[in-house]
């Protein structure tokens, strides 16, 4: 019998939000999730962050059900978008105009704070029927996890708002000590959620309870509570200044979709030529060891003068590059390499000279492959 055919409400549709912070494991986990079985009839709505959208291409099933979001962060400037998307789903859903999904994957940008995205469906009065948020999967990165609760709030507050914290790259890590110490920290963090490993059965990751606020440290309510203010404020001034301008913040000022605070930004580095493996090698090496601190987040997919029909996918969190994966063939139409970077206190002119440098694109005032090469710390400010 189909929903529609049900005496009575219909049945609220799950939803998992799937958070982490920048290069935690996010996609690789989605990636796992959607080939299972029971979630081959789910929706899944993918937020970038960064000027142009390599996630996407990333995640392997891609079909007519993935919907993205790339206009800027989900927690700040889509939150709109995200209703929208929400709201239009349910319609088509309604009108037979889609497959009837069975549950909706929301993936977050890994500087998203989850609880704006938990806000905008646990308060909206149609949504909130409709939708049953079902839990949020935090992934967390069990190589970078602890520096990265040390260092950022948002990881913090993605780690306390999960009913399930995943643990990826445990292969990566040879000292038991440290991943049990991780193990207690997340638990004293978040004592209500189950901590896994990536590895566990999708059923574990993914199925579970309504979402609770239950057995969580209290300050999760409080952030919850506090997004309800700003919700309230945002509504008095939309309703002041007749409607709210996408783009612009509370205050009327230009907000920059890329840019998640005065710091943190993200951009992006393209080139139509395949580039020689030896060059992407010492670009990396270089910005990595020179600037691997700020360097949040780094992907792209390159094409190799040496073989630019195999694209290769190219994955960098901090001071690790992870190994490139060869792709039996370019995602899409454009062939272009593309890199994307997500920073922290880093100018886009710097990392741009030195990628001009490498590509032997000629620059006024700038130093070439060679001088670079034999001088790093000619580009560091
Ligand atoms: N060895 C190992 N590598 C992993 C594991 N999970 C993810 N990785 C690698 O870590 C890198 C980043 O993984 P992604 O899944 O892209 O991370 P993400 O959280 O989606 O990244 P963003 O979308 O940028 O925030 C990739 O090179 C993955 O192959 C794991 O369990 N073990």
């Amino acid at each position: 019998m189909s929903d529609a055919s049900r005496p009575g409400p219909l049945p609220p549709i799950p939803l998992t939000v799937v958070t982490g912070f920048l290069g935690a494991g996010k996609t690789t986990l989605l990636n796992r999730l959607v080939q299972h079985e029971a979630l081959q009839d789910s929706v899944v709505i993918i937020n970038e962050f960064g000027e142009i959208g390599l996630d996407h291409l990333l995640v392997e099933k891609i079909d007519e059900n993935m919907v993205l979001l790339s206009a800027g962060c989900l927690c700040c400037t889509v939150r709109g978008d995200l209703i929208t998307t929400l709201e239009d789903l349910l319609r088509k859903r309604d009108n037979g105009r889609i497959t009837p999904f069975q549950r909706v994957i929301i993936e977050t940008t890994g500087l998203a704070d989850p609880a704006p995205i938990l806000h905008a469906v646990l308060y909206h009065p149609y949504l909130s029927m409709r939708y049953a948020v079902e839990g949020v999967v935090t992934v967390i990165d069990a190589v970078n996890g602890e520096a990265t609760l040390d260092a950022h709030l948002e990881a913090v507050k993605q780690a306390a708002v999960a009913e399930r914290l995943v643990i990826a790259k445990t292969d990566l890590v040879k000292d038991a000590k440290a991943l049990d110490h991780l193990y207690k920290r997340l638990r004293q963090l978040n004592p209500g959620a189950s901590i896994m490993r990536a590895d566990a059965p999708v059923e574990d990751i993914v199925a579970g309870g309504l979402f609770d606020l239950h057995g969580k440290i209290a300050d999760v309510s409080e952030w919850l509570k506090a997004e309800a203010i700003e919700e309230t404020e945002r509504r008095s001034h939309a309703h002041q200044h007749g409607h709210h301008d996408h783009g612009h913040d509370h205050h009327g000022h230009h907000h920059d979709v890329n840019r998640h605070d005065e710091r943190i930004r993200a951009f992006s580095l393209v080139s139509d030529q395949p580039i020689p493996q030896g060059t992407l090698d010492m670009f990396l090496d270089l910005l990595r060891s020179t600037q691997g601190a700020k360097l949040l987040r780094l992907k792209g997919i390159v094409g190799l003068a040496e073989d630019p029909e195999h694209p290769v996918v190219i994955h960098g969190v901090q001071h690790v590059i992870h190994v490139p994966t060869i792709l039996p063939h370019w995602p899409s139409e454009d062939h272009r390499s593309r890199l994307v970077l997500i920073v922290d206190d880093l100018e886009k002119s710097t990392v741009e000279a030195l990628w001009n440098a490498f590509l032997g694109k000629p620059q006024i005032d700038r130093p070439d492959r060679t001088a670079v090469a034999d001088n790093p710390l000619s580009l560091r400010r």
